[in-house]
């Protein structure tokens, strides 16, 4: 029988490193990380500020070539900035020019010159989809901040990347707004299933979404400990009041701010 996709080893780091001075005397930004992602897993990663978060999601995303080790996708070495990326950032920067439609649309008009009928359907399906056919019209000063990061998704959505890379996504966003746009992601995530790693400084966040939580420790970022969250889909807002949303929290806060005891 062969193994479902889902179950194979789909992003995988081995002995991952980077190094941004030379000089020996400055600690590596990142060492020694050996991950298998499989695909379609969620996966969140936390760690102290400084300790390389943003530094791994560059080298999977082809940004930044590591300096030990090497980063592969379905077995081939990543050796340069991939196509099946999305990658969303803490600001969605949006063109306040363009319509939230046209926005969307924009890699691909950059990538390929123009777009076609069945692009701005999909457009408008994943806009939808975030809760924004209403506003595929507007534009973004039109919006609040959490709309547009939902639009800045959509947009890493649109172009269909197998691996979706979020740097602290929802970071800008006030708390009760931040909830809403993690199920929001949730959901469109069930819908269009992605591989993802997803960045973030908050623990209640990591646990809520993801199916595993990468601990960092402090400079130079090592992997403390993979965290496997046993929490049933979908979650809800009944998830964060079960025991268990409640456990494993606290054994990430432990980890993070007691790293010795943990
Ligand atoms: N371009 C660069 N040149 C030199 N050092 C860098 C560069 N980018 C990052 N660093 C250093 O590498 C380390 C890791 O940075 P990185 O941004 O990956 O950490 P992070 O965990 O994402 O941080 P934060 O949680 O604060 O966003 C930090 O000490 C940072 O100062």
């Amino acid at each position: 029988m062969t193994t479902p996709a889902t179950n194979r080893s789909f992003v995988t780091l081995a002995g991952v490193g980077h190094r941004y001075d030379p000089n020996p005397a400055i600690p590596s930004a990142v060492t020694g990380i050996d991950l298998d992602i499989r695909r379609h897993e969620f996966v969140a990663v936390v760690g102290p500020s400084g300790c390389g978060k943003s530094t791994l999601l560059r080298m999977i995303a082809g940004l930044l070539t590591p300096t030990d080790g090497e980063v592969s996708v379905f077995g081939k070495q990543v050796d340069g900035p991939r196509d099946d990326v999305g990658i969303v950032f803490q600001k969605p920067t949006l063109l306040p020019w363009l319509s939230v439609r046209k926005n969307v649309l924009f890699p691909l008009r950059h990538k390929y010159g123009r777009y076609s009928r069945a692009d701005e359907k999909r457009a408008d399906e994943l806009l939808a989809m975030a809760g924004l056919e209403s506003f595929a019209d507007k534009m973004p000063d039109e919006l609040s901040g959490g709309m547009q990061q939902r639009v800045g998704i959509v947009r890493a959505l649109l172009l269909n990347p197998d691996i979706l890379l979020m740097d602290e996504p929802f970071s800008a966003l006030d708390a009760m707004t931040r909830e809403q746009i993690g199920f929001d992601l949730l959901k469109i995530w069930e819908e269009n299933p992605k591989t993802v790693l997803f960045i973030t400084h908050s623990i209640a966040e990591a646990v809520l979404l993801a199916d595993r939580v990468l601990v960092m420790s402090k400079r130079p970022g090592t992997v403390l400990d993979v965290l496997d969250v046993d929490l049933p889909r979908p979650r809800t807002t009944h998830t964060i009041s079960e025991p268990r949303f409640g456990q494993l929290t606290e054994r990430l806060r432990k980890h993070i701010y007691e790293p010795e005891a943990a």
